[in-house]
């Protein structure tokens, strides 16, 4: 299944941030989305896994297709290594997580609470999520966030192995994760023209800028 793009505007926080995106991605390819902090990558992503509207524009499978992995882990804290990921087996309609946790290098780890993670094996577990999903469409916001070297290649494998199987991978990501077949999309054509441009005021429209 291949994921085709077409001239797609997306916004947040009520103010459009990019405008005429259009890309595709054939199964078994990666593609890695590059552009300076705020241009608008998060939004990008939330938006083809549909938890936000697009302004304008298509995308061409459902967001049922992707397995949207955000910066926040989405991890319960209460629930040990197994039970989160039993839970999101159960919720993706999948049965076997042992080959997930194994994967991850998460099987020492099985009965420690989520809370009591460090920030690496945290993102390993939501990594590992992406494998029960059995979605053939990953949509990866920053997943190599806390990772060391070993768990950067670890994932690299795990995304290669995904993509050797007729899955298809898109990232925001500022590492180099040793993709052969990634290729790379630069966003900053695309930034929306937003009306408090050139008023003269030197804000450009940003929260982030606002709150500098
Ligand atoms: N909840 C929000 N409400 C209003 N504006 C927001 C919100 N979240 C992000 N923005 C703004 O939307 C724009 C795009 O943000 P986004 O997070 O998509 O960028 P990004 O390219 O992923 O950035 P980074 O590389 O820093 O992660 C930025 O100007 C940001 O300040």
């Amino acid at each position: 299944m291949e994921l085709r793009v077409t001239d797609l505007a997306c916004a947040r926080g009520g103010l459009p941030v990019l405008e005429g995106v259009s890309f595709t991605v054939q199964p078994g390819r990666a593609l890695v989305l590059r552009g300076p902090n705020g241009i608008g990558k998060t939004t990008l992503l939330r938006t083809l896994a549909g938890l936000q509207p697009p302004l304008a524009g298509s995308v061409s499978v459902p967001p049922e297709s992707m397995a949207y992995a955000a910066h926040a882990d989405g991890l319960k804290a209460t629930l040990t290594v197994t039970e989160n990921l039993g839970f999101w087996a159960r919720v993706f309609g999948t049965h076997d997580i042992e080959p997930a946790l194994q994967r991850m290098n998460l099987s020492g780890l099985r009965d420690r609470l989520a809370q009591n993670l460090s920030a690496g094996q945290k993102r390993r577990l939501g990594l590992a999520r992406l494998l029960v999903t059995n979605r053939p469409i990953w949509v990866l916001d920053e997943p190599t966030v806390s990772l060391d070297t070993d768990s950067v290649a670890l994932f690299a494998g795990v995304v290669h192995d995904h993509l050797k199987n007729g899955g298809l991978a898109l990232f925001a990501t500022h590492i180099e994760l040793g993709l052969a077949s990634a290729d790379t999309l630069d966003l900053a054509p695309f930034k929306a023209k937003i009306p408090e441009e050139g008023t003269g005021t030197g804000f450009d429209g940003g929260f982030d800028e606002a709150f500098a």
